[in-house]
This record gives C-alpha cells, structure tokens and sequence, in this order.
C-alpha cells in the first residue's frame, strides 16, 4: 500500500478531512527534516534524499490522521435496530500507531467485543474507530481505553471488551531491546465484568477457525 496521505476522499470513504493534507504543513514539516538530515551527518542535497523530507512530511500526516477524524460520529453513521443480544467478537484487527514516547511504531492486533442492547452497528466501524485512535501518538493503555468508551458510549451496549497485543519498537530496535516482548491491554465495560462473559470473549478471540 502507498502509505503516502491520501490525496482524494475516496480512498477512505470521505472520513479525512482535505485540509490534513495541508501543502504549508508539508513545507514546515519538511524544512524541519531537511535540518534534521543535516544534523544526522547526511546530505539533504543528495540525490536519493532529494523528497525525503516532503515524503516524511506526508507520512507522518498520514500516520497521526486519526486527529481529524470523530470516532463517535463514523459509529453513529451506522447504527441499526436488532434485536440480537449474543456477543459480538471483530478480532484480529491490525494496528499501527506510533508511540508518543518515541515516535517509533508499536503493531499487532485489537479484539473487540460488544454485547447488542436493542442496536448492533457497522461491523467495518469497529476497524474504523481502532484506526481512528491507533492514527496519532499514543500509549497502548490509552488506545485501549478509548476504543472501549467511545464504543460504550455512543452505542450504549450492555458490555464492552477490547483486548490489544503489541509489539512495540521502542523496545526492539532500540532501549531495552527485547525482540520478542509483546505487551497486553484490556478494558471492559458492563456484563464483561463477569467472569463468565469475559472468559467466553477471551475463548473467541484465542479459538482458530480452521
Ligand atoms: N506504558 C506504556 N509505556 C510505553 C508505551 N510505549 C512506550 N512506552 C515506554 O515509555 C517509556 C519511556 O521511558 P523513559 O525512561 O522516559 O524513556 P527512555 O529513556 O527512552 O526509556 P527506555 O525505552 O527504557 O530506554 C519506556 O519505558 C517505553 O518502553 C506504551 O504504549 N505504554
Ligand atoms: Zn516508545
């Protein structure tokens, strides 16, 4: 995938504002990592590092877009009236965020669950309000908890269950260096704090298809 910022809405249905993609933001944000080329000893004139700040500027916009976005409202725009009330599991969700100790990225998978109380909503905007808070500096704790409120309120469910399991690269590539640390969050709402419903949710999202 181009990981550039999206020129046109349509690539993500309309959700990102235009003026993210702002050409004065790019510029600052480029001449910023022009400076930073150069006290990193390389040459910003180089050939090959002719459009690295500009592409650096666009990627990091593309990476933190989940600032213009309202995570309320996309759920909102796909709320319907069912009458089904069994658990509701969209697991394995990728997620890509950037660390806001490091700016370096942290990566794995969401498990999100939610118990119906007379709506179900959208099963692509469960994705869509991970990426939402996963799009800008975070802490995998905060991540956690605001995927489950925004969920418990705006869709008023009787429980809500988010399970994330990252890898973060601040711990890899650099500092403590563990290649193989994955850490663990979880937020629950409602009937998820029963036992009994938290254990059926952790069976879904470890249990395989195949
Ligand atoms: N709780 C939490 N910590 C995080 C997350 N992402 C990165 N960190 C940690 O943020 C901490 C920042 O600690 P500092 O001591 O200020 O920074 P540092 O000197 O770069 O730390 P080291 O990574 O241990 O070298 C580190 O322990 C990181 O592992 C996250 O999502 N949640
Ligand atoms: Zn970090």
């Amino acid at each position: 995938m181009d990981n550039d910022f999206p020129l046109n809405e349509e690539e993500i249905d309309g959700y990102v504002k235009i003026d993210r993609y702002n050409p004065e933001k790019v510029a600052r944000i480029a001449a910023h990592y022009a400076d930073i080329l150069e006290l990193l000893g390389e040459d910003p004139t180089r050939q090959g590092l002719l459009k690295t700040p500009e592409r650096v500027a666009k990627a990091l916009q593309y990476l933190t877009h989940g600032y213009d976005l309202n995570a309320a409202d996309i759920l909102r725009g796909a709320m319907f009236e069912e009458e089904y009330s069994q658990m509701v599991v969209v697991k394995d969700i990728e997620v890509y965020s950037l660390c806001e100790h490091h700016m370096l990225p942290f990566f794995g998978k969401a498990h999100v669950a939610y118990i119906p109380n007379g709506h179900i909503v959208g099963l692509s905007k469960i994705p869509r309000v991970v990426d939402i808070f996963a799009r800008r500096l975070q802490v995998q704790e905060r991540m956690t908890n605001e995927i489950r409120d925004c969920i418990q309120e705006t869709l008023n469910p009787i429980g809500v269950a988010v399970v994330i399991e990252c890898k973060h690269l601040c711990m890899c590539m650099r500092g403590v260096q563990k290649q193989n640390s994955v850490t663990t969050t979880s937020a629950f709402t409602g009937e998820f704090a029963h036992e009994r419903t938290r254990n059926e949710f952790l069976r879904l999202i470890t249990a395989s298809l195949s």
